[in-house]
């Protein structure tokens, strides 16, 4: 690889944000897809509401209804090659990924402006399925300041920096039903409000 081209290749969609996709088989992604369907997938819940969209945490989960954060089922096994994948690509070891998200975002489901809880550190992602654009944005001013990030089905990327921090990020409603796993690491934050 040329010098050119690495730089291509690393260079952040906005600071923190990396992307890489042609890492998973289409195989891949409908087994990942079959074992999120089989997963016990409940309504994501915030402060008394039911989300539209489907989750399953493992190893550590944060509770939006009360605002509990804490261990959880260990992440099963077919989740542990892709870990290692995610964990590779973000520079990471797979170990440091100890909690799993599993989402399915059936037709009109979406995920709002958010940034991830503090207790997590990195995020990486896999998406699944069918093409999404994750948008980010954050306050300036005088407004927003947006940018835009395509997601294709079997991609990954990686928050880390001021993407994860300092920007905000939502997906809008899905028209076709979309599957989302993400890895997370404890921020200092979290591994202090565990031990
Ligand atoms: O579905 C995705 O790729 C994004 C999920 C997300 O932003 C989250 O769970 O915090
Ligand atoms: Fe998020």
């Amino acid at each position: 690889m040329t010098a050119a081209q690495a730089d291509l290749f690393t260079t952040p969609i906005l600071p923190g944000l990396y992307y890489a996709d042609g890492l998973l088989t289409s195989a891949e992604e409908q087994a990942l897809i079959a074992r999120i369907d089989a997963s016990p997938l409940a309504p994501f819940r915030f402060q008394g509401w039911l989300g539209k969209r489907l989750t399953a945490s493992f190893g550590w989960r944060y509770d939006f209804d009360n605002a509990q954060f804490g261990p959880t089922a260990p992440l099963p096994d077919w989740l542990l090659p892709l870990r290692a994948k995610a964990a590779a690509f973000a520079g990471l070891a797979p170990a440091d990924l100890v909690q799993a998200l599993l989402i399915r975002y059936d037709p009109g489901a979406g995920i709002g402006w958010h940034r991830d809880r503090p207790v997590f550190q990195h995020v990486v992602g896999i998406s699944l399925g069918v093409p999404t654009t994750m948008r980010f944005r954050r306050r300036t001013d005088t407004g927003f300041e947006r940018a835009t990030a395509p997601l294709a089905p079997r991609s990954m990327y990686h928050l880390t920096g001021d993407a994860r921090h300092l920007w905000e990020h939502s997906i809008a409603e899905m028209e076709v039903t979309r599957w989302s796993i993400t890895f997370r690491s404890l921020s200092e934050k979290g591994l202090r409000s565990v031990q």
